[in-house]
Order: C-alpha cells, then sequence, then structure tokens
C-alpha cells in the first residue's frame, strides 16, 4: 500500500483543522442564541421547523421538549425565532416594539407581485411606515368606531339575521358577505350588489393571489436569486414569473379600481361618506411627503383583505362553539332577556349589562385564534435578553395559539369556558386574548376595535334571535379541522339556526 505524502498528510491536517474551527465557532456562535433542536450541516434546522398544517401545535410541543418558551430555528443562515409565552411576545414585542416591528423580506409578495403598498406586508423601515400607521390608528380609534361604524354595523348584521332565516344552510357565506359589505361600506361607501359585486371580486381575487404566492412560492424568500431568472426558463422559473405577473396586475387593480370608482362618485355626486372621501375632504392630512393620492390608495386598499376573513372566520368560530356547548347559549339567552326584556333586540348601550356576551366573545377568540402564529416580525439590530443575542434580521413569531393553550394561564384550555373571564370570589378573571390575539407592539392590528364592535353585536344579536342546533345527521361529532396557510379556520359543519320566536323575527324583520 502507498503511504501518503507529507504534502497529503498536511492537507489532510489543515482541513480537519479548519473543520474544528469551524465547528467550534458554530457552537461558540449556537451558544449565544436561544435555545434551539440540534443542527444538521449547512441546513442547520431547515427540516425541523413546522410549516405546514398545524404548525403551531408543533412548534409548541418542540418548545415543550426543549423546555423553553422560546426556540430559536437556523434555517440556512437566517434565524426564526418562535416566542410560545405571552410573556416572552410582551417583553419583546410589545416592550422593545421600536426594534422588534420590521416584517421580514418577502421576495415573492412585495417585490415581485409588488404587495410592498400594502400596510401589513410593509417593512417598518419604508420611509412612509409611520404615516399609514398614523391613518389608520386615527380612522379605528375607539371614539372613531363608535360614532362613525357603529351605525354602520347594525344594519349589516340584521341584514346577515334575516338572510340566515332564509337560508340557514348558507351560514358561513353570509357571515362573510356581512363582513365583507361592511368593510366596503366603511371604506368606499360602497354598496355590495347581491350578485357578482366587481369589488368583491378584486379584492378576493387578490387574496387568493396573495395565499397562493405564500404557500406555493415561499422558497423564493430563501432564494432571492430565483427572482432573477427569466421568465422563459422552463421549469420553476416560469411559472413562478408567470403568475407573479399576472398577480401584479391583480394587486394593483385591487389597489387602484375603488379609488377611481369613489373618485368618479364623488364628480357625479353619488358618492356615500366614507373613509375615503373623509381622508380626500382632509386637508390637514400629515403625508410626510408621500403623494397624498398614493397614501390614500393604500391605506385603505389594505382593509378587505385584513379585515374581512379575520373577522368572518372568528364569527364561525363562535357559531360552533355554540353548537357544541347548548348550555352556555342558555345562560347566554338568560342574560339577554333580563336586559331586553325579550321585548327588543340588544344594542351597544347594553354592553356594560351583558358580561356573560363578553366572556362569549373573548372565549371564541381564544379558542381558535384566526392567526394562530401572529405575523412575522423582524427585528432591526441585534439584541440580547436573558443573556442569549437575536441577531439583526431574526424573524420572529408569537405563537398565539400556544399563547392561548397555556394551562397556566387558561384553566383546562380545550374546554369552551366562557365563565373563566368572569372574577369570582374564590379566584380572578384569567387574562383577556385580545392582549395577543391582535399581535402585537407597534404592528398591533389597527382594526382591532372594529373588529371587536362587529364581533360582539353578531354574537349579542344571534342569540338574541335564534337556537343553534346540532343536525340530525352528527356531522358535529367532527374534530375541528384548520387551513395550512398561516390562518387557522373551524372545519366546514352544519347547524340548524332555529328562530327563538316569532316576535324576535318581527324585530329582525322590522329593523331591515
Ligand atoms: C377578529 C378579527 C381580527 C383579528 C383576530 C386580527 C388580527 C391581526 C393580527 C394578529 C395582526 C398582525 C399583528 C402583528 O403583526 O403583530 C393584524 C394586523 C392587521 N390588521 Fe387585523 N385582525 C382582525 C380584524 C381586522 C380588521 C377588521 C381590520 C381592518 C378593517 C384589520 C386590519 C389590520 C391591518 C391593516 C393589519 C396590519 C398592521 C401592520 O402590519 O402594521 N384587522 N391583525
Amino acid at each position: 500500500m502507498e503511504t501518503p505524502s507529507q504534502s497529503t498528510l498536511a492537507l489532510l491536517g489543515v482541513a480537519a483543522l479548519s473543520i474544528a474551527l469551524y465547528s467550534n465557532t458554530q457552537r461558540k456562535k449556537r451558544d449565544q442564541l436561544p435555545p434551539s433542536l440540534p443542527q444538521q450541516f449547512f441546513l442547520g434546522n431547515m427540516k425541523d421547523f413546522p410549516s405546514k398544517g398545524e404548525m403551531w401545535v408543533e412548534h409548541r410541543d418542540i418548545a415543550q421538549k426543549l423546555d423553553s418558551d422560546w426556540v430559536n430555528f437556523n434555517m440556512m443562515g437566517n434565524n426564526m425565532l418562535v416566542l410560545n409565552s405571552y410573556q416572552a411576545a410582551n417583553e419583546l414585542l410589545d416592550k422593545r416594539g421600536a426594534v422588534y416591528s420590521g416584517r421580514p423580506r418577502l421576495v415573492m409578495l412585495n417585490e415581485l407581485i409588488g404587495w410592498d403598498w400594502n400596510l401589513s406586508l410593509m417593512d417598518a423601515e419604508k420611509p412612509h411606515f409611520v404615516s399609514y400607521r398614523r391613518v389608520l390608528s386615527q380612522q379605528f380609534q375607539p371614539s372613531a368606531v363608535a360614532e362613525s361604524y357603529h351605525p354602520l354595523i347594525r344594519p349589516e348584521v340584521v341584514v346577515m339575521l334575516k338572510n340566515i332565516l332564509d337560508r340557514p344552510e348558507d351560514f358561513r357565506q353570509l357571515i362573510k358577505h356581512m363582513t365583507s359589505s361592511l368593510i366596503l361600506m366603511i371604506v368606499y361607501g360602497h354598496r355590495t350588489s347581491p350578485n357578482e359585486d366587481r369589488f368583491v371580486k378584486i379584492m378576493e381575487d387578490a387574496r387568493d393571489d396573495s395565499i397562493v404566492a405564500s404557500e406555493k412560492y415561499s422558497f423564493v424568500d430563501f432564494f432571492p436569486f430565483l427572482k432573477h431568472l427569466p421568465e422563459w426558463l422552463p421549469g420553476a422559473g416560469f411559472k413562478k414569473l408567470k403568475f407573479a405577473r399576472e398577480a401584479r396586475s391583480v394587486s394593483t387593480a385591487a389597489r387602484r379600481e375603488p379609488y377611481l370608482t369613489v373618485k368618479e362618485r364623488l364628480v357625479a355626486g353619488t358618492a356615500k361618506s366614507c373613509m375615503m372621501t373623509t381622508l380626500l375632504d382632509d386637508d390637514s392630512l400629515k403625508t410626510s411627503g408621500l403623494d397624498r393620492e398614493e397614501l390614500i390608495m393604500d391605506c385603505t386598499s389594505a382593509l378587505y383583505g385584513a379585515g374581512v376573513d379575520t373577522t368572518s372566520v372568528s364569527l364561525s368560530t363562535f357559531v360552533l362553539c355554540m353548537l357544541k356547548n347548548p348550555e352556555v347559549q342558555r345562560r347566554a339567552q338568560k342574560e339577554l332577556d333580563s336586559v331586553t326584556g325579550g321585548t327588543r333586540l340588544p344594542e351597544y348601550a347594553d354592553r356594560p349589562n351583558l358580561p356573560y356576551i363578553e366572556s362569549i366573545l373573548k372565549e371564541s377568540l381564544r379558542w381558535l385564534p384566526v392567526a394562530p402564529l401572529g405575523v412575522p416580525h423582524r427585528v432591526f439590530k441585534d439584541d440580547t435578553y436573558r443573556d442569549k443575542l437575536i441577531p439583526k434580521n431574526t424573524t420572529v413569531f408569537a405563537n398565539i395559539w400556544a399563547m392561548m393553550y397555556d394551562p397556566e394561564v387558561y384553566a383546562s384550555p380545550k374546554l369552551f369556558m366562557p365563565e373563566r373571564f368572569i372574577a369570582n370570589a374564590g379566584k380572578g378573571a384569567e387574562p383577556d386574548p385580545k392582549r395577543a390575539v391582535f399581535g402585537f407592539g407597534r404592528r398591533v392590528c389597527p382594526g382591532m376595535h372594529l373588529a371587536d364592535a362587529t364581533m360582539w353585536l353578531s354574537v349579542a344579536m344571534v342569540l338574541a334571535t335564534f337556537d343553534i342546533l346540532a343536525p340530525t345527521d352528527g356531522s358535529v361529532e367532527r374534530p375541528v379541522e384548520v387551513t395550512s396557510t398561516f390562518t387557522a379556520a373551524p372545519p366546514e359543519f352544519k347547524c340548524v339556526f332555529k328562530p327563538r320566536s316569532e316576535a324576535a323575527m318581527k324585530l329582525v324583520r322590522m329593523e331591515v
């Protein structure tokens, strides 16, 4: 056998030393970071990061396995940090909001499709971010919601009740119709047509594209160079770029068309007073150097996508929970009747006197949070917490679902128990889930007061007028499923809406 030459031995020695040094540096780096699973060479934790199905449950399980409420994932050099407790999310995303309010780079959605005008996806380092947030915070502050939007919510909810009476089997579609009509009325003063509505169509098309982009093409975010592949290239390059080009024109339509229509209606004298006309009339609007019309167009067009499904899915969850918990319905109806006498429908002024209805709303939001992993934040600069390093550009997920199912915070979390939010002699109320389900810090949901008002009135009105019953075919026994995207929804389920009384239905018909 030939013996290796001295130079070969030297080369092997250098290689072994380099590998040892590299591993040592990597280990030291890893020790500085929050707890993580063991990592593979080059891939890091790519294979461990749950990204399909009920990924929030898997994330919670990994945290439990590591006995840590925060877990770092090395995704081929990019850090992803998952916060599984309210305490960690509050410390970092709320209290250090100035550092944790970015959004990760979204190559497909923002750079290829051109959704970068959309506040939900916009990085907070973008120069006009603050102006966008300011406009929406003003438009949706509690006093504006009460004064301007309460009068619009009620008619939409009453129409929904009337429609459910006529077509109970379509209840889910009718809930969604209510939330979409409401947002389009608030934002554009647009009354949706019962048949195919142009505004709804373009907004839904844009929403569908954004789902396809995040589910099918998110790999482009990991390998940004792919965006430069020419469209004629056979294979994925072609498909992805063709999709992006078509989706870009849909996104542009969703942004511009409703705006232009409202402007035409203003000229024709047929525009209804709405958020857009208010903004167009507002001479004191602070634009921070941005084109005024662009600012108004961008702020308003972000709202359909952010507000319609979130609110309607949360209301469908409420219906499912009522179906599974008839005794909760009975207690709620007793409370409602004691306040309205059963002779009128509930109104916002009744809210302080209906603590159990309030608790049902909170428990529905907790039981199946619609955005279980929130919307990811990005860290602007290196930060330290619990003596660990959170490097600049780390993507941070708040596992809202894990927070809602933390048995240390919510007793028997799988059970639907509205009474957990009512303090009694023996124990205090459990924390309001709204502190987490609407997100955190400088990115907290600006539409939360509108969502809260819409849901509260819907819950109170539905319970005042209907008994929600299980269908005879027993389909309610199916387990809850969730969608595989970043949002969770209850599965398709059937139920029976039985009018509580003829008098209640008369009250509904009188208001339509
Ligand atoms: C039950 C209903 C809703 C829930 C649970 C919900 C939840 C959320 C969550 C978790 C976020 C991400 C916050 C973060 O990044 O930390 C968010 C963002 C947002 N929501 Fe909502 N939302 C709801 C309804 C609405 C409504 C009705 C509107 C407006 C009409 C709205 C507008 C927005 C906007 C514009 C953003 C992006 C804010 C930003 O990125 O700075 N949402 N929402």
